[in-house]
């Protein structure tokens, strides 16, 4: 379960007072997730209860957080349906829990959509390519924290850990990718702040119409074309067999150019990012599994799932229809 930290009801009764919400009436631990301490905090009003998330930052420090938490204020503003964190009375979004950075944001409605068709991967597409739009003028910069340099930093700590096929795979991926991001096609490509993870778990619908986007704390200014890889990995994947839908996939991307048309580069590298975005995943996955924090704790996701889709995306690249 993914409560590192417990938090007491009179700690949280604390921040919701400090943040001007009435009182807590419940308090409770939510046990899916692996990165941070999330709990379902509900407060009462004027005879009003509302719902919320607190997140207690279990690996990121108070350096790192504003770029994420004002980009979720920024998007929140701009009509982006994504959580808008709390301030207190002086206008602080950022507090302290338990000795924790920690975040108390608005609890989206609905759930998620762990078998998607048609109909939510176009509300996905669409809904990303006007989060892209709205993140253009936001003037905090932070870059992906799970891009390139980290890749290379971690891919030596779990090579002891693979067979010689996967090592070769590995360094194979790295070595292409390395290589990929010098070109002057890659480091041309439009770029803002971009969410990162935007898995199925991350994406909230009621009935067939998408709520929300949320989990924010792996976003930074990276390629947008990054993000669409990274979705297009999970929302147009087969989880079987790691193979794109293509179906589901075009209408992804034509949704998401019925907002940001595509240019001409990012069509063409769409087979090499779609291999980064895969990269990505396995090497955290592997990371999570092989060094965990606190094995008692975690149920880490399965690095095999992205081993699969990499070896798909490098034997069969694709290239979204004009
Ligand atoms: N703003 C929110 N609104 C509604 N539900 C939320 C919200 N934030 C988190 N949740 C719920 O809490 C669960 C765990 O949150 P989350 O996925 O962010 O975990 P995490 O450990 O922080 O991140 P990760 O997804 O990287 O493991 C979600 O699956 C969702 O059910
Ligand atoms: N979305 C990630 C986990 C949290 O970042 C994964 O599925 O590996």
């Amino acid at each position: 379960m993914a409560v590192f930290t417990t938090v007491s009801p009179e700690e949280a009764s604390a921040l919701v007072q400090r943040l001007q919400l009435g009182t807590l009436v419940d308090l409770r631990g939510i046990t899916s997730g692996i990165e941070n301490t999330n709990y379902f905090v509900t407060a009462e009003r004027e005879g009003r209860r509302t719902e919320y998330v607190l997140t207690l930052f279990e690996r990121l420090g108070f350096e790192q957080l504003p770029f994420y938490l004002h980009l979720m204020k920024h998007l929140a503003g701009r009509g982006i349906p994504v959580p808008d964190p709390k301030a207190d009375a002086s206008g602080e979004i950022l507090h302290a829990v338990c000795g924790k950075p920690a975040a108390l944001v608005d609890k989206l409605r609905g759930s998620h959509q762990l078998a998607p068709s048609n109909v939510h991967c176009h509300q996905v597409g669409a809904m990303l390519a006007r989060m892209h739009l709205a993140g253009q003028d936001y003037p905090r910069v932070q870059p992906n924290l799970r891009g390139l340099p980290w890749w290379v930093e971690t891919v030596p700590s779990i090579l002891p850990h693979l067979d010689g096929a996967q090592r070769q795979l590995l360094e194979d991926e790295l070595a292409f990718q390395r290589s990929h991001a010098q070109s002057p096609a890659y480091l041309a490509l439009p770029r803002g702040p971009i969410h990162a993870d935007l898995f199925r778990d991350n994406v909230m619908f009621e009935g067939d119409t998408l709520t929300g986007f949320f989990d924010f704390y792996f976003a930074g200014v990276d390629t947008f074309l990054f993000d669409v890889a990274v979705c297009l990995n999970d929302w147009c994947t087969d989880l079987d067999s790691g193979r794109l839908d293509e179906g589901r996939a075009q209408v992804f991307v034509a949704a998401y150019q019925s907002v940001r048309p595509l240019t001409h580069d990012e069509v063409r590298l769409m087979p090499a990012l779609l291999r980064a975005g895969a990269l990505r995943f396995w090497i955290s996955r592997l990371w999570d599994f092989h060094l965990p924090r606190d094995a008692h704790m975690l149920k880490p996701h399965d690095p095999g799932h992205f081993e699969r889709i990499l070896r798909q995306r490098v034997e069969t690249p694709w290239h979204p229809e004009p």
